[in-house]
């Protein structure tokens, strides 16, 4: 049973740190840390007023050396009764709170110029509404971007996530657009699809047991004193005056199924893996516990406690947000390390140590190796959001190194929509004695979703995109994300809608993280009525009053098909999906035909559209061809011209700044994009099957379209190399791993890198620094000290 926890007692991060004064000492919370190696003397250094100058300016300052160095509705009618949150009450205060309300300027679109500007001379706009597109907007609220346009900088970007969206999206390197056709991704089962239809009941059986044994038996928490009086609200949980301060501002009032169940588990410092639908308020789940424990931390020292890494920018935006709101009358501080943002000015937020750090992997890892002041050492909890993903082949080489340097004794709490619970992939990331929050069955859908499926009968697969056009001229009009498997095709129809007048924005990897945050809060906003997007935005995005989601095809698998209809019927709203389906899409929709009849209350059509319908649309389509490979090519035209601007520019600077260009130390890379396109390859070999030797012939009937199945042995063979690469990564020693494709000059062992602020890690006999109280004790520590900074690696990459 687990323990009472009373009013006034809540166990708290580093109770048993021992802070001792040499740490005081050294730690004023605005001076940077001292620390070993050249960097310091580069942060200590003075720089040129030009360059703090230029610092400040947003990254559309390609010119300024730090590019060059970083290279790198509420319809409330519609809230279900059951739903369990106060409606009355949080009607009124919700329609204030949006995570996405967070600036951006919407209103910068390319495409709408060209097309606007072609349209006055060449074509008659056709009788729909003409959108209103304009190039003014609010300026973005305290976020600034890199230049991510830049094909250089893009080469160098070790630091950039773009792992989350191209996978999502296929194979492709982002920027590359001579290689979208590469971009196919295949109709295939999913592996998990795979492993769930070929495992036997014998394996079933050992994989229970194998369950049985890695999770801790869940318990029911014994009721507060409130709690047992049917107060069910969030002040009946012990939770402290000022996060329940910041709950009201929000209008949360009562805490939402995952959020009852796993507040108090989290609160006892116990690992969490959490699986509820979408929507559910999986975030606040994991945020309030860490809120709440962070108000006991001990202040004298500033330290980062708490990591919150997401597969996406936008999701860690959209987080940080969120907990920025819920903290408004708390001390706690925040930091990013999010790709696609300003890293000088992350960096800065990073140095003051703040309590939570909330990033995206590949810019955490930047920082792990290039910034001295960037200390997790004395990382206390560690959350994977839509952890799921984060544990695919795609993510493997980030996380694994990212695990093997923050402490191994330390919280870790996993959510998911389409949480796994297989033990091989949750061992990877050293959990201990996990408890296992389930609250829906799996791969259940949001109760407030109809699921609507559109047929298109062999023969008319090519009339899709007239079927799309009819739905959103004539059913989905408003507030509609629809869904493509490629960048190349969304952006195609993006084109085609703006030549039609519907007002739409595109969200997918191949746009700067400038054009991709101006997209969401175009969308947003209200400025345009759909949003068409890649998988990049099926995970997580919290948009209030998304109407409809379109899927123009079915996505790869169940799982994401279930993230993708999640961006609607949010938080006990109604929404509707509309599904494509022709042949190629068959296997995920019978998926989620057979799991939605599966599921009490959901309910599933089948929408009916008129073949003439879709086939005018389909003609006006097929003439506006010209018109679309003329915007495409005008695109290009300014793309290079923008380009050769930036090349000037930078070789202007790069004269101008010699001095404090070199004077900087080089940064290491993570991956080179050798091992990008590799690491990437494999994602996507786990999505669509292997592409390469004996299996990859399969793979390859499969894309050429005979045999769309892979036989048993084939899946076995998939899943076996999966855990057998997993597991050795995992067990590797780190002079083994720094032989074996990471980086050369990656040190192999520490190198007398300085735990932060001098303190010895570990306490001698006692809980290794950073034990929160409560946590079940016995975890092994693989490292002493609870985590040592890796020292800065003298390898560089390229050679200036
Ligand atoms: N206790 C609550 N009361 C009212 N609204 C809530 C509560 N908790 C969360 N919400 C709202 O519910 C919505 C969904 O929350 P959140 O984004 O955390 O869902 P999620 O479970 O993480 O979804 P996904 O699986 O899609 O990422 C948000 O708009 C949030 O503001």
């Amino acid at each position: 049973m687990a323990p009472m926890i009373e009013d006034d007692f809540v166990p708290t991060l580093s109770d048993a740190d021992d802070v001792s004064d040499e740490e005081i000492e050294v730690e004023a919370p605005s001076v940077p840390p001292p620390t070993n190696g050249a960097k310091r003397k580069r942060e200590d250094k003075k720089k040129p007023t030009a360059v703090k100058k230029q610092k400040q300016k947003k990254a559309t300052d390609d010119g300024a050396p730090d590019e060059l160095q970083d290279g790198n509705e509420d319809k409330d009618s519609d809230m279900l009764s059951d739903f369990e949150f106060d409606n009355t009450e949080r009607a009124a205060a919700l329609g204030d709170f949006d995570g996405w309300a967070m600036g951006g300027t919407a209103g910068v679109d390319e495409v709408m110029r060209i097309v606007e500007r072609r349209q006055g001379k060449a074509i008659a706009a056709p009788d729909a509404p003409v959108s209103d597109a304009s190039d003014d907007g609010v300026e973005a609220d305290g976020i600034s971007f890199e230049d991510g346009d830049s094909e250089e900088v893009a080469s160098d970007d070790a630091d950039d996530d773009e792992e989350a969206s191209d996978d999502e999206e296929g194979s492709q390197v982002a920027g590359e657009d001579e290689d979208e056709d590469e971009d196919v991704a295949v109709s295939v089962p999913h592996p998990d699809d795979l492993a769930a239809d070929s495992a036997s009941d014998g394996e079933d059986a050992a994989e229970m047991a194998r369950q049985k044994a890695f999770f801790a038996p869940e318990e029911d928490s014994k009721p507060t004193p409130a709690q047992a009086n049917g107060d069910t609200s969030f002040a009946s949980m012990s939770l402290s005056r000022p996060i329940l301060k910041g709950l009201s501002e929000v209008g949360f009032t009562t805490p939402t199924p995952i959020q009852r169940k796993a507040i108090p588990v989290a609160l006892e410092g116990k690992d969490i893996v959490g699986g509820a639908v979408t929507g559910s308020g999986k975030t606040a789940a994991f945020m309030l516990p860490i809120l709440e424990r962070l108000l006991y931390r001990p202040k004298r020292v500033a330290t980062i406690r708490v990591a919150i890494l997401m597969p996406t920018r936008e999701l860690a935006l959209q987080c940080l947000t969120v907990a920025k709101k819920l903290a408004a009358y708390t001390d706690i501080t925040f930091g990013r390390a999010i790709g696609g943002l300003n890293s000088r000015e992350q960096e800065r937020e990073l140095k003051l140590r703040p309590d939570i750090v909330v990033a995206t992997p590949g810019r955490f890892i930047d920082f792990m190796r290039n910034s001295a002041s960037f200390q997790v050492d004395k990382l206390e909890i560690l959350v994977l959001d839509e952890a799921d993903r984060m544990l695919e082949a795609g993510f493997s080489d980030e996380l694994n190194e990212i695990l093997e340097t923050i402490p191994k004794s330390r919280q870790t709490m996993l959510f998911s929509a389409t949480m796994t619970s297989r033990v091989d992939d949750l061992v990877r990331v050293g959990m201990q004695r996990p408890v296992r929050l389930m609250v829906d069955a799996q791969r259940t859908s949001a109760e407030g979703l109809v699921q609507e499926f559109v047929r298109l009968r062999p023969g008319r697969e090519s009339r899709r995109l007239g079927y799309l056009m009819h739905l959103c001229t004539e059913i989905h009009r408003d507030r509609v994300i629809i869904f493509f498997r490629q960048k190349k095709e969304a952006h195609r129809v993006r084109i085609i809608f703006a030549l039609c007048g519907l007002k739409a924005a595109e969200l997918h990897g191949s746009m700067s993280q400038e054009q991709r945050i101006n997209a969401i809060e175009s969308f947003r906003s209200g400025r345009a009525a759909f949003l068409l997007a890649t998988d990049l935005a099926s995970r997580g995005l919290d948009i209030k009053g998304i109407e409809t989601v379109i899927n123009y095809e079915a996505p790869q698998s169940h799982e994401i098909y279930l993230h993708r209809v999640g961006r609607t019927a949010r938080a006990g709203r109604q929404g509707i999906s509309c599904t494509l389906a022709a042949e190629p899409d068959r296997k995920v929709v019978k998926a989620a035909v057979k799991a939605a009849k599966a599921q009490k209350g959901a309910e599933v059509r089948q929408r009916t559209v008129d073949p003439t319908d879709a086939d005018r649309w389909q003609t006006r389509c097929d003439d506006l061809e010209d018109e679309v490979e003329a915007v495409l090519r005008e695109e290009k035209e300014e793309k290079v011209m923008a380009a050769t601007e930036r090349d000037i520019t930078r070789a202007e600077n790069v004269v101008k700044y010699e001095d404090e260009i070199k004077s900087r130390p080089r940064k290491t890379w993570f991956e080179s994009e050798k091992d990008k396109v590799a690491a990437k390859q494999r994602g996507a070999e786990v999505l669509n099957g292997p592409a390469g030797g004996e299996d990859g012939e399969g793979a390859r009937k499969r894309k050429g379209g005979g045999g769309g199945k892979m036989s048993n042995k084939e899946k076995k063979k998939l899943l076996d190399r999966d855990e057998r690469v997993a597991g050795k990564e995992w067990k590797k020693g780190k002079a083994e791993r720094g032989m074996s494709g990471k980086p050369a000059g990656k040190p192999a062992g520490k190198a007398g890198g300085k735990p932060s602020g001098g303190k010895p890690g570990g306490k001698p006999g006692g809980k290794p620094s950073g034990q929160p109280v409560g946590k079940p004790s016995g975890r092994p520590v693989g490292r002493s000290g609870g985590g040592e900074k890796k020292s800065r690696s003298p390898g560089r990459k390229g050679g200036k």
